[in-house]
């Protein structure tokens, strides 16, 4: 295993300590999730009794594999805690999600939950918001009309760049589990993300975007010397 792969198993494993048997909980995506899958299966295997509400089809089809219990969220509405990855992670513990296409189950599923804790490698901390372009989840109706809305949005909150419809690796347009499409827009930096997030949600055809305001409650982040946790009231 690489050494950020080590760094991101580390964090999900730090995240597993606050798992306690009869827990419902929301299962993130990407490659950091996918370390918690894991090693939850592990520890469901060896007895623990839990749910696991998956935020994508890819997790959905890990836990299955590996045997983790699911459920969905209109069985269980009210999660214990949300264990899942990020892109960027900035002050106030504001995240940019999204980079694996599933943004907006992801925040149905961490707002259900009484605790977001996110896993990461240390690379992910940062001082501003925005390098990392923030994908914005788009219904596949009169794209060019909502790119515009976007736009005046982005200026009203101090931000420009280009926004860059979601491909596929063989070209083909990205489709979320929820049908719809992403612009990743390229800011650059987001000087107040709060006020971007109010902004973009009121922008018809925007479905959901991948700023993450107050929904952290702890990161766990592994650097080469191990692994510290951040409250959202000490970041
Ligand atoms: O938001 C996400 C998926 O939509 C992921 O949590 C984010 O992209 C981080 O992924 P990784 O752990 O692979 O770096």
């Amino acid at each position: 295993m690489s050494d950020v792969e080590t760094m991101k198993r580390q964090a999900a494993a730090l995240a597993l300590d606050s798992v306690r048997g009869g827990m419902k909980l929301g299962l993130g995506t990407g490659s950091t999730a996918k370390h918690f899958v894991e090693l939850l299966a592990e520890r469901v295997a060896e007895g623990l009794e839990v749910v696991g509400v998956p935020t994508s089809e890819q997790t959905r089809a890990l836990a299955e594999k590996l045997g983790v219990p699911l459920g969905t969220l209109d069985e269980y509405p009210a999660l214990d805690i949300t264990v899942d990855g990020a892109d960027e992670i900035g002050p106030g513990l504001a995240l940019v999600k999204g980079g694996g296409g599933a943004l907006l189950r992801e925040k149905i599923v961490a707002s259900a939950s009484r605790e977001m804790i996110v896993i990461a490698d240390a690379s992910k901390k940062v001082e501003t918001l925005g390098a990392f372009p923030l994908p914005i989840e788009v219904v596949d109706f009169g794209l060019a009309a909502i790119r515009r809305g976007i736009a005046a949005a982005a200026k009203a909150a101090g931000c420009h760049g280009v926004l860059t419809l979601r491909r596929k690796a063989d070209g083909h347009v990205f489709v979320t589990d929820q049908g719809n499409l992403i612009l990743d827009a390229a800011f650059g930096a987001i000087p107040d993300p709060a006020a971007l997030a109010a902004l973009l949600s009121n922008v018809p055809g925007v479905v959901e975007h991948g700023l993450f305001i107050n929904l952290a409650s702890r990161v766990i982040l592994a650097g080469p010397a191990g692994a510290t946790t951040i409250s959202r009231a000490e970041a």
